[in-house]
């Protein structure tokens, strides 16, 4: 397929995807069935269009004056990948299979992509009803903050440590170019090409053999400071697929138990192949049983439980950009029911003198800082560790994390920004002796 062709493409998808009001993924998965002329070169190419252009939604629209896809796409093209209006009208001259040529009016717009004039939320690209809450958290940097969000995520990987020796692992990888992570000591940073396409990374031989796994920086850094000791006790109440699960047994050095359980057995599945690929051994998932109770031997004797909460996920809006415009009120009052029902029920399994680690992947206090303080108030035994103290889980780097991320009594928050992972928030609460 042309560069034109994938532009028109991607305008249908993004059609589609308004007209039916679905997720971004299924229907670019109908449009590559229904294409099947399409090589995965192209999809790929036409799923960055898309998602891009998802990033830049509202400063495209106000810079094109329309919510059309077509004018979404357009306007994306210049605000994102950087093309004048000649590079734009040249894509889009009305060949064969090329979207039709510039209008006047379109021409002009992209002549001067301005957005001086535009309201905060439209230069950050992020929904309006969310702007209290974010300008809330970052005062005056919620732009800065949402252009970040906005952008592309890298590949992060993590060595691990059970099956490889962090030298020889980077070297396997040599090919892919890794950076090191900022803070992670274990992060593998893989730059995306320029059409925001990552390299295969689940067939590479390191990956297959469980030297590494896929895991964001931000939630890499969450699970060291949470600091589960090799040798302890340790619940990991939404482990989910295993993300944390994981990374915990390597800093267990498989030493202590760890258990892991999430109330969806369907999240849950992934779990037991990936432990055993990345050669954990203390690990025993508490799968849910119906309406019985399997985690009742483990209450009042957790010396660390992690809550990786359910949450509305907008810190993770650069991987995700379709969620960022799908997340409503409704969503945002459901989430921080489910995460003040889940503290109340972690709370029961931490011993006296143990801690309890609270992580989400958003951003807004409502799901952070003001769910750690209905905790504390509900249970004065437990009061939260000072994030400089946190942070020296993390050796070295620990005084640089404090630095950049957003710190509160309540914790740390980590943003794109800030941090350059993924938006995340990491509070971790001692339970009086
Ligand atoms: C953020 S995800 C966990 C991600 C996982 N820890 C990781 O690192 O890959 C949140 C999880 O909480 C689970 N969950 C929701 N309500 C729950 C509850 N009441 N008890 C336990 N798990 C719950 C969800 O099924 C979901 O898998």
């Amino acid at each position: 397929m042309t560069p034109a062709a994938r532009l028109s493409a991607a305008i249908e998808v993004l059609a589609d995807l308004n007209a039916r009001r679905r997720p971004a993924g299924d229907a670019l998965k109908d449009w590559g069935l229904s294409h099947r002329f399409a090589g995965s070169g192209d999809r790929a190419a036409i799923a960055g269009l898309v998602y891009d252009t998802l990033r830049r939604r509202a400063s495209a629209a106000h810079v094109m004056g329309s919510e059309e896809p077509r004018a979404l796409v357009l306007g994306m093209l210049a605000l994102m990948r950087g093309l004048d209006m000649e590079a734009i009208a040249m894509l889009a001259d009305g060949g064969r299979f090329a979207p039709s040529p510039l209008s006047e009016d379109e021409r002009a717009r992209l002549a001067d992509p301005d957005l001086s004039t535009a309201p905060p939320f439209v230069r950050g690209d992020y929904p309006q009803w969310l702007h209290a809450s974010l300008r809330h958290v970052f005062g005056e940097e919620v732009v800065a903050e949402g252009e970040a969000l906005a952008t592309r995520a890298p590949l992060d990987l993590r060595i691990n440590t059970l099956k490889g020796e962090p030298e020889a692992v980077r070297a396997a990888l040599a090919h892919l170019h890794p950076e090191p992570g900022r803070f992670s000591p274990l992060a593998l940073r893989i730059r995306l090409d320029s059409e925001g396409k990552a390299p295969p990374v689940s067939a590479e031989p390191a990956f297959i053999r469980g030297e590494v796994e896929v895991q964001d920086e931000g939630s890499q850094l969450a699970a060291i400071l949470a600091r589960p000791v090799p040798g302890s006790q340790v619940l990991d109440l939404c482990a989910g697929a295993g993300g944390k699960t994981l990374e915990f047994a390597a800093l267990m050095d498989n030493k202590g138990q760890l258990y892991a359980h999430d109330s969806d057995i369907r999240r849950l599945k992934p779990m037991h192949e990936r432990l055993a690929r990345a050669g954990v051994r203390n690990v025993q998932v508490r799968s849910p049983r119906g309406a019985e109770d399997v985690l009742h031997d483990l209450e009042g004797r957790m010396d660390l439980v992690l809550v990786d909460a359910p949450c509305t996920g907008t810190g993770t809006w650069r991987r995700n950009p379709d969620a960022k415009w799908r997340v409503r009120p409704g969503a945002l009052a459901q989430r921080t029911a489910e995460q003040a029902k889940i503290l109340d029920e972690a709370v029961r399994y931490v011993r006296p003198g143990g801690r309890l680690a609270y992580v989400t992947c958003s951003l807004l206090d409502e799901e952070n800082g003001a769910q750690v303080r209905a905790l504390i108030a509900k249970h004065p035994d437990f009061s939260p560790v000072p994030p400089a103290e946190t942070v020296l889980a993390l050796g070295a780097t620990g005084p640089a994390l404090a630095a950049a991320a957003l710190t509160s009594r309540e914790g740390l928050t980590l943003s794109p920004r800030r941090t350059g992972t993924d938006g995340f928030f990491i509070s971790v609460l001692r339970r009086a002796p």
